[in-house]
């Protein structure tokens, strides 16, 4: 064997010896960690509490955020959460789970009709909404069990969005804030009689961020994660600049060319980025911004302006508030609702129903 063979057979032996490291680093961390879930998941003990004065909770699930999971691990999990309850001498819960076309608002209405204290809404932010609509202008407070993939309200309200235990803590440990909550009225002709409306908690709006919605593939959401909104904004980026009206609070409306015009009730899309930095879910006013930007040049000033959170706008990202939007455009558009894209429109209006959900969460401020 020559001395550079050797060297071939020493550096093989080296990376390979820090493949197997990393691998047993991995697999160690998962190990620590499953044994920590199994830890968190004996059932605590039961405080006594006469039947009587035993509060109980709804959890409305939406089963396709939990497919992945077998009948045994569901199950398991159903009685580490109702242990949980007990543990806090609450009644076992009461478990409604969502379809298709009852995504949530109609479990709700059954749950307030069995007299609950709290609905859990178990899924992604289109569950989220629903229950709120069965519980907007109700005094029963709204919790979250989040189980999409971008969680915009949790993110929003620093709810745990990755850990069932930690937000299950918060059932026990938070206060109720009265939120505000948008809605959104959809005219998909530009001349319908009888518009769709629907409730939103976090932002709604046209152009580039629907389109990067209904451009994420069901199949890249389960493998790649907020990674498929990535992939679907790279390819959606390129798109025609649209035409619309713009009138806020009764304005005589201005016309503009944008990529997208996004309402939010508040502003956060992760942690580090957010969309609309003045934007609070509790005060009665809807923000807006409104990008136009023209090639990569502009989409980079837009990209420069969400990065520093700039208050200020510029040509190419304008902030507006209100209380009632009107926007209209020229072709149809695709729309927007809390991350979830539900179809074109010519015109949509975005108005605010002030502190009318109740929400059990940290504090908002
Ligand atoms: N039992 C069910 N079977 C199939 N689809 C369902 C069922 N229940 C609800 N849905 C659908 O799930 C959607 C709502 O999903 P949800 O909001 O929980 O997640 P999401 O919006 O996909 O969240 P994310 O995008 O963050 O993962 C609605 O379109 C609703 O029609």
């Amino acid at each position: 064997m020559t001395v550079a063979d050797l060297i071939d057979t020493g550096a093989v032996a080296v990376v390979l010896a820090l493949a197997l490291a990393v691998v047993f680093a991995l697999l160690a961390r998962e190990r620590r960690r499953t044994r920590r879930l199994q830890a968190a998941q004996v059932p605590p003990t039961t405080p006594h509490v006469p039947a009587t004065q035993q509060r109980r909770a709804a959890i409305v699930v939406n089963p396709t955020k939990f497919s992945t999971l077998d009948e045994h691990s569901l199950r398991r999990r159903q009685a580490y959460v109702a242990a949980v309850f007990r543990s806090h001498g609450w009644d076992d819960p009461l478990w409604f789970e969502t379809t298709p076309t009852e995504p949530g608002r109609q479990q709700a209405q059954e749950a307030l009709a069995q007299g609950v204290d709290l609905v859990l809404a178990a899924g992604g932010d289109g569950t989220v909404r629903s229950v709120a609509e069965g519980l907007a202008g109700t005094s029963t407070p709204m919790g979250l069990l989040p189980a999409g993939t971008g969680n915009l309200l949790a993110r929003n309200l620093d709810v745990p969005h990755t850990d069932l235990a930690a937000a299950l803590d918060l059932v026990f440990s938070a206060q109720d804030q009265r939120i505000d909550v948008g809605w959104l009225e959809v005219d998909r002709t530009g001349r319908d009689a009888d518009p769709e409306r629907h409730l939103f908690l976090v932002m709604a709006g046209l152009g580039f961020d629907a389109a990067m919605m209904a451009g994420v593939e069901d199949r890249l959401k389960q493998r790649l994660g907020y990674g498929a909104y990535v992939v679907s904004g790279a390819r959606a980026l390129w798109g025609p600049q649209a035409k619309v009206q713009i009138s806020v609070d009764g304005s005589t409306p201005t016309p503009s060319r944008t990529r997208a015009v996004i309402v939010g009730n508040c502003g956060k899309l992760t942690k580090q980025l957010v969309l609309m930095p003045d934007a609070e879910i509790d005060d009665g006013v809807l923000d807006a911004v409104v990008l136009s930007p023209r090639g990569g040049i502009g989409w980079g000033e837009v990209a420069w302006a969400i990065a520093t959170r700039d208050r200020r706008g510029q040509r190419r990202v304008q902030h507006l508030r209100g209380e009632r939007f009107e926007v209209s455009c020229a072709d149809p558009q695709e729309v927007e609702l809390d991350g979830d894209p539900i179809g074109t429109a010519h015109r949509i209006t975005l108005t605010v129903d002030p502190g009318v959900l109740l929400v059990r969460c940290p504090p908002l401020r």
